[in-house]
């Protein structure tokens, strides 16, 4: 079977959040069953810098007024087609933000131009004798694909739309209609039309033969006002073709055993070597060696993530002799209180703004927990990483945290099946909480180890997942 991924963004291609980890993941888990993926991404600078001798697989004449060259490239076991397009894609800064962090104005073309060639490539002949069976498009950027495809010569394709955060829905004023290359009738309730503005994800989510979400638990919840960011709605009449499946990791990047970016390598059974981890961190953050947990946050530090939360608890972890360190970058008040707290406790609270893929693989090695007070998260990764790594989570009881980290209660505890923490509601109060039972469990060594030895043995591979994809696929093919 061939699978069209879209996205528009791949890891280790180009990577702003968990998006490009499932999208650069998932093709390897599918290969044992037989399932071959093509991933088509936008042929941004910092993508066809990296490419080793790409071939022209395929020419779109007319790609919103500038014609446009379909790459064909192999990178790190992924088969990609690149989208190349310098009008629009040929720009300083990232993906999605121009250098001064503002939106790129004119994001909807270039998304939608990424969307029509996704549906020229599955349904015309723009890639000389490959065809997809199925089109697997992400988030809103991809997620005019169905609609594209819709009305052009792949209508019969089945499609599969997986939402990886419905906060971010890619909606645009009225006057972008025209700009689309959609038919007029395109523009109404069953199609792209949203409260009189477009909605991409919202046409997708009309459109897609199957909808999936990223954890079972997230599923339900947006199908509720409270997490449905005004689609629950329509996720509602859409409930028969809508599924959660859980995302899994690459466990070969992510291996404590063989992981470069970290001081020492670790195993669980050799879960002490980790304490070398720890200290390269002390040095890292500037932090004194006082014995308490280090705890951790790699994150966006936005609301949703619940930073806030943790800007007004981060006094008390050090009042209960803890440390704290942060990585991450975003909104700039909570960037500004979590580096005030950094500077009034220098030794205890360490912070490093910006994106730092290497060393977020070190702080998982190094420290003692990671918390993730999010108060909406689809399905969370770096839950999984802490797992992976023997870095407790101490997590919101939401979405796909609900779903991966089973929470150190005394039926758990004693059953052995305990691998974190987990606190409701989403508050101030809640983390405190939960941080002061991590305290009292970590003052166990034996306890803390167990919950350690746990989570490293829990599955976090893709490996089910992959057969869930796999199956979802099958079935669509099967229906016909
Ligand atoms: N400053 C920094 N430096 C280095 N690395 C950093 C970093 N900040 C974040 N990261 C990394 O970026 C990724 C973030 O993934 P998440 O799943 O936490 O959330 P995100 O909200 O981006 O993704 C959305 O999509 C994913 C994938 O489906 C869902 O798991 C999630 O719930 C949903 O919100 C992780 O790999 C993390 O290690």
């Amino acid at each position: 079977m061939n699978i069209l991924s879209v996205a528009s963004e791949v890891y280790p291609l180009v990577k702003t959040g968990g998006l490009a980890d499932v999208a650069g993941a998932l093709p390897a888990a599918l290969l044992p069953h037989g399932i071959r993926t093509r991933t088509l991404l936008p042929g941004y600078p910092a993508v066809l810098h990296k490419l080793k001798k790409p071939k022209a697989a395929g020419r779109i004449a007319n790609l919103f007024g500038h014609p446009a060259t379909v790459l064909a490239a192999e990178f790190d076991g992924l088969d990609l087609l690149v989208l190349d397009q310098p009008a629009l894609y040929d720009r300083d800064g990232g993906p999605y933000l121009d250098p001064t962090g503002r939106d790129y104005p004119d994001n909807f073309r270039r998304f939608a131009a990424l969307s029509l060639a996704a549906a020229e490539i599955a349904g015309d002949d723009v890639v000389p004798g490959w065809k997809p069976d199925i089109v697997h498009v992400h988030d809103w950027q991809a997620a005019l694909t169905p609609v594209y495809m819709r009305f052009g010569s792949a209508r019969n394709m089945p499609t599969v739309l997986t939402i990886h955060n419905i906060a971010f829905q890619g909606q645009f004023g009225a006057s972008v209609f025209p700009e689309l290359a959609l038919p007029p009738e395109a523009f109404s309730m069953p199609f792209v039309e949203y409260y009189g503005d477009v909605g991409f994800l919202k046409g997708g989510l009309q459109m897609a033969t199957a909808i999936t979400t990223v954890s079972p638990s997230y599923a339900h919840e947006i199908l509720t006002p409270e997490f449905g960011m005004g689609m629950e709605g329509l996720l509602a009449s859409r409930a028969m073709d809508l599924t959660g499946i859980v995302n899994g990791i690459d466990v070969d990047t992510w291996n404590p055993e063989t992981d470069p970016h970290i001081a020492r390598h670790y195993g669980p059974t050799a879960i002490k070597q980790r304490a070398a981890n720890r200290k390269a961190l002390e040095d890292r953050f500037a932090l004194d060696d006082s014995r308490g947990p280090i705890f951790c946050v790699i994150s966006r530090l936005t609301w949703q993530k619940g930073m806030d939360l943790l800007a007004e608890v981060a006094d008390d972890i050090v009042a209960l002799g803890g440390k704290l360190i942060v990585l991450g970058s975003g909104d700039s008040a909570l960037e500004g209180a979590l580096m005030a707290a950094a500077s009034r406790h220098r030794g205890r609270i360490g912070m490093v703004t910006g994106y730092d893929e290497p060393l977020s693989h070190l702080m998982q090695a190094g420290s003692d927990a990671i918390l993730i007070p999010s108060r909406f998260e689809p399905c969370g990764l770096t839950q999984l990483y802490g797992l992976r790594y023997g870095c407790i989570p101490i997590v919101a009881r939401t979405g796909g945290l609900t779903d991966t980290v089973i929470d150190a209660n005394e039926a758990a505890l004693s059953a052995r099946v305990a691998t974190g923490f987990q606190f409701h509601p989403v508050t101030a109060d809640g983390l405190r909480l939960a941080i002061r039972r991590a305290m009292r469990a970590y003052g166990e060594p034996k306890v803390w180890a167990r919950l350690q030895n746990q989570g490293m043995k829990s599955d976090v591979s893709w490996a089910k997942s992959a057969e869930r994809y796999a199956s979802l696929y099958s079935g669509l093919l099967a229906k016909g």
